[in-house]
């Protein structure tokens, strides 16, 4: 199916917009009066430009309060329409928008509203035009799909028809089942936007907060599905009002838009990607350092019980393993700032098709500088920078690296890596979630906020199916001043134990010391013996569990290097978070530590 683009997803000027649209490689736009008005382009001159891009113009929007007016009102904007026909003539496009009255004195009348918009549809017929009718969520009476085909149906014209658009009809409770039976052809347009559940007034919802499909809560594949299964043919169109993507650079946001297409029609059937290989686990986790925080990271590597293994044959590139768990400190790659994880591994079933998937998502090839002789790692480059390899788990790319003669021994007893910690630029976090799910099939399992010392906090929670890789992206909400530290999370590693207190008395890096108080609240809220309390605040560990009564026992380390701390985690059953009620008290206590080395 074709792809569109709405010109207010994107950020800029309108030459900005359909730049970064055609780019991106969509096929069509949807122009917004405003960006047309704010051009220095003549209506001829935006068709050209469009049509040099490979760009149609498939909807002028919109409409407002068109319908349900008083009949003096209703005379005006006849008048108001004629004068853009003309204009949508000199576009080339062919079907406008009306969105369903907002006005105070709307008139609640569907005999009224069919009439007007009858009266509209023949003077657009007149120019070779169709009107497409969208109840808007918040419209004054017209506000729920079902309510807007019935009038649609009413007037019964053939230039009147529906545009639909998911934000507005999956934020409402009527059900969105009906649409199947919508009579063929009368879709005149499918607009296309996700959004996360928000208990909020819904315009301000659908004005803020939008977010392309899959990056939010709402059922795009099966919205999309009962409009196909109606007949519609048009483009798939993205219509996303979103306060960050409106300030983000366009040529990117248009990019995230396409992969959240690609990733919907490979959800439908309607085109086939390379499916995605079933991850397996962590391959190594890769921190870029310097001459400060290196030192520092192998001191806090060597008190957790890692060896130094392997030495990298032509580069100055360390390997430090322990169990499964393996740490990459890499002194070549210069990264802006402090240490932090500049890469990571995971292993594939089938890396080249993982990659291939990556690629046909758009996910931007990471250049592989690589030695002859060395072992080849294909690599994607993250929202974030980070970049992802992905390995087969018999791929030897240990065979890079010269054995140090020290032997990993049982070291603390960590055994694996559990998950990575990802703090996430606040502009990208969504992108992200999107780009992890559709390129490595890793799920979305929560997404938590939280009060701490610096701020709300967001942590989203992702994993693939049998738990072997697992991330904690997380975000501040909100960034504003420069009282809160520029690292507002440090990124961090997780490994496992199954004996957290048996671990921690054989640490020699000391664990983030944990406030009496927490342990306090800790016994009250859980209902723990004090006992249990009292061997958990002896080794600095901190406790979750979640309503199924399943447990995690976690210590963290303070922060290395300026923007990297460890974690170690003993889940016991099935506890599948990361003990995010915990988060606010570990980032207290490392600013404490911060002050009071
Ligand atoms: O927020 C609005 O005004 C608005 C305008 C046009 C649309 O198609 C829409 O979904 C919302
Ligand atoms: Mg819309």
């Amino acid at each position: 199916m074709r792809r569109s683009i709405a010109t207010v997803c994107l950020s800029g000027t309108l030459d900005d917009k359909l730049t970064a649209a055609a780019a991106a490689g969509f096929d069509g736009i949807e122009l917004f009066e405003n960006d047309l008005v704010v051009s220095p382009m003549a209506p001829a001159e935006v068709r050209k430009r469009c049509a040099d891009l490979g760009l149609s113009i498939d909807l002028y929007q919109p409409f407002r309060d068109l319908d349900s007016v008083s009949e003096g009102r209703f005379r005006n904007s006849l008048d108001r329409a004629e004068r853009k026909f003309d204009v949508m003539a000199a576009l080339g496009v062919h079907t406008v928008l009306v969105c369903s009255s907002v006005a105070p004195d709307a008139v609640d009348d569907d005999d009224l509203a069919a009439a007007q918009l009858t009266a509209l549809a023949e003077r657009a017929d007149d120019h070779g035009m169709r009107i497409a009718y969208e109840a808007l969520a918040w419209g004054r009476h017209v506000s729920t799909w079902d309510r807007s085909w019935r009038i649609v149906q009413r007037a019964d014209h053939p230039a009147l028809g529906l545009c639909l658009d998911s934000f507005h009809v999956l934020s409402r409770e009527v059900s969105p089942a009906g649409i199947a039976g919508i009579t063929p052809g009368k879709i005149f347009f499918l607009q296309l936007a996700d959004a996360p559940h928000l208990s909020m007034d819904v315009l301000q919802w659908s004005r803020h907060h939008r977010l392309f499909p899959g990056q939010g809560a709402f059922d795009l594949p099966g919205f999309v599905r009962l409009v196909l299964a109606a007949g519609y043919r048009g483009p798939l169109s993205l219509e996303v009002f979103n306060d960050v993507f409106r300030q983000a650079d366009p040529a990117r946001t248009a990019i995230d838009a396409m992969r959240s297409l690609i990733a919907l029609e490979d959800d439908l059937g309607i085109r086939r990607l390379p499916d995605a290989p079933e991850l397996t686990g962590h391959a190594f986790t890769e921190f870029a350092v310097d001459g400060n925080s290196g030192p520092e990271l192998r001191s806090a590597l060597r008190g957790l019980g890692f060896a130094h293994t392997g030495q990298h044959r032509t580069k100055p590139v360390e390997l430090w393993e322990q169990g499964t768990a393996r740490i990459v400190l890499n002194s070549a790659v210069t990264q802006p700032g402090p240490a932090a994880i500049s890469a990571f591994a995971v292993t594939s079933a089938d890396p080249s098709r993982s990659l291939a998937r990556a690629g046909a998502l758009l996910a931007p090839a990471h250049p592989n500088v690589r030695e002859p002789g060395e072992a080849e790692l294909a690599a994607i480059t993250a929202p974030d920078g980070t970049s992802v390899f992905v390995t087969h788990p018999g791929d030897d790319w240990r065979a890079d690296f010269l054995p140090t003669g020290t032997a990993a021994g049982p070291g603390a007893g960590l055994l694996a890596v559990d998950h990575l910690g990802l703090a996430q630029p606040f502009d990208h976090f969504d992108e992200a979630g999107l780009f992890y799910h559709s390129v490595l099939n890793l799920d979305h399992l929560a997404t938590e906020e939280y009060a701490a010392p610096f701020g709300l906090m967001r942590s989203r929670a992702i994993a693939n199916p049998s738990r072997t890789v697992r991330l904690a992206l997380t975000v501040a909400l909100l960034r504003r001043g420069d009282w809160a530290p520029a690292v507002a999370d440090p990124q961090h590693v997780a490994f496992t134990t199954t004996d957290i207190i048996a671990t921690a008395a054989a640490l020699t890096v000391p664990a983030l010391p944990v406030p009496d108080n927490y342990y306090e609240d800790l016994a009250a809220r859980f209902a723990l013996t004090a006992d249990f309390v009292a061997a958990l605040a002896a080794h600095g560990i901190l406790y979750d569990r979640d309503p199924s009564g399943h447990e995690l026992l976690h210590l963290y380390t303070p922060v290395f290097g300026g923007r990297v701390f460890f974690e170690i985690v003993e889940r016991r059953s099935h506890y599948d978070r990361f003990g995010e009620p915990n988060a606010p008290v570990r980032m207290a206590a490392q600013r404490h530590r911060r002050l009071n080395p």
